[in-house]
């Protein structure tokens, strides 16, 4: 990556595209949570039942959120194209009827782990610090600007290759899941692949100047913070003695 040229009036000019796009793609792959000890230990086969368990029935609060901060992000937009696309998101969690979407397959996921949906619609049972981070996502789209809030969904343009490496490893390490119970990761390898390139575009067109290339960084940066808080409440609440444990066979 080149230096920070200086205009005369001593601010710093934007970075081309090209480095730009370099950079937010080094946060988006060397601060995901793919690199995650909880996540390196699922991938090895090393979790076991009540581990994955809490896992799933964790990550739901956040997949339940997607659409909701989604929702916020395009009452931000003016423009009715963008918006289409945009819903499109909202669509993909929801379904256009009962019984279809990414929350539907989540919660079919969790019915191949043994949990039931009451189970996973049930907020007391997310851990605190799952809480804490989701929410914390959610206002931050609600709060910033559309720039931010935007560029803090590029960590999807890491996802894809993480939903192959989650894929395998179910089926090597974890076959008392249900095959169908992945279809969820199944359904996101292209949909994360389109959404991160979609908002990667959005990004780099509306990002100007340096220093809004520099908020773009740092709302990508926060969201990788987020799913690594996740994933830090996930793993140590095995080692809390308070843990509640979450109900299924063993
Ligand atoms: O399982 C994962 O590791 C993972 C990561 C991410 C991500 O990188 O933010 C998303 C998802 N899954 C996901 O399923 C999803 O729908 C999603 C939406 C978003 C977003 O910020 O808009 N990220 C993610």
């Amino acid at each position: 990556m080149t230096g920070t040229p200086v205009r005369d009036d001593g601010v710093a000019a934007p970075w081309g595209t090209a480095e730009f796009t370099e950079r937010l793609r080094a946060v988006a792959a060397e601060r995901y949570h793919d690199r995650h000890p909880f996540n390196v230990r699922m991938h090895r086969g090393e979790l076991t039942r009540g581990e994955l368990r809490r896992w799933v029935a964790n990550r739901f609060h956040y997949q339940r959120h997607i659409p909701v901060k989604d929702a916020l992000i395009l009452a931000k937009f003016d423009d009715p194209a963008l918006r289409r696309a945009w819903l499109r998101r909202i669509r993909d969690h929801d379904g256009t009827a009962e019984g279809e979407g990414g929350i539907e397959r989540w919660l079919r996921l969790g019915e191949a782990t043994g949990l039931d949906r009451a189970a996973l619609w049930d907020v007391s049972r997310v851990l605190p610090g799952v809480r804490f981070a989701v929410e914390g996502y959610v206002t931050f789209c609600r709060s910033r600007p559309a720039l931010d809030a935007v560029a803090a969904s590029l960590t999807e343009l890491s996802a894809p290759s993480l939903m192959r490496t989650r894929i395998a490893a179910f089926e090597r390490y974890y076959p008392w899941i249900e095959a169908d119970g992945l279809a969820y990761f199944r359904g996101r390898i292209g949909q994360g692949g389109r959404d991160g390139e979609e908002a990667l575009a959005l990004v780099l067109a509306w990002a100007g100047t340096r220093a809004e290339q520099q908020r773009a960084l740092a709302a990508l940066t926060f969201k990788c913070e987020v799913l690594w808080a996740l994933l830090d409440a996930v793993d140590q609440a095995g080692a809390r003695t308070s843990e509640r444990p979450v109900p299924g066979p063993p």
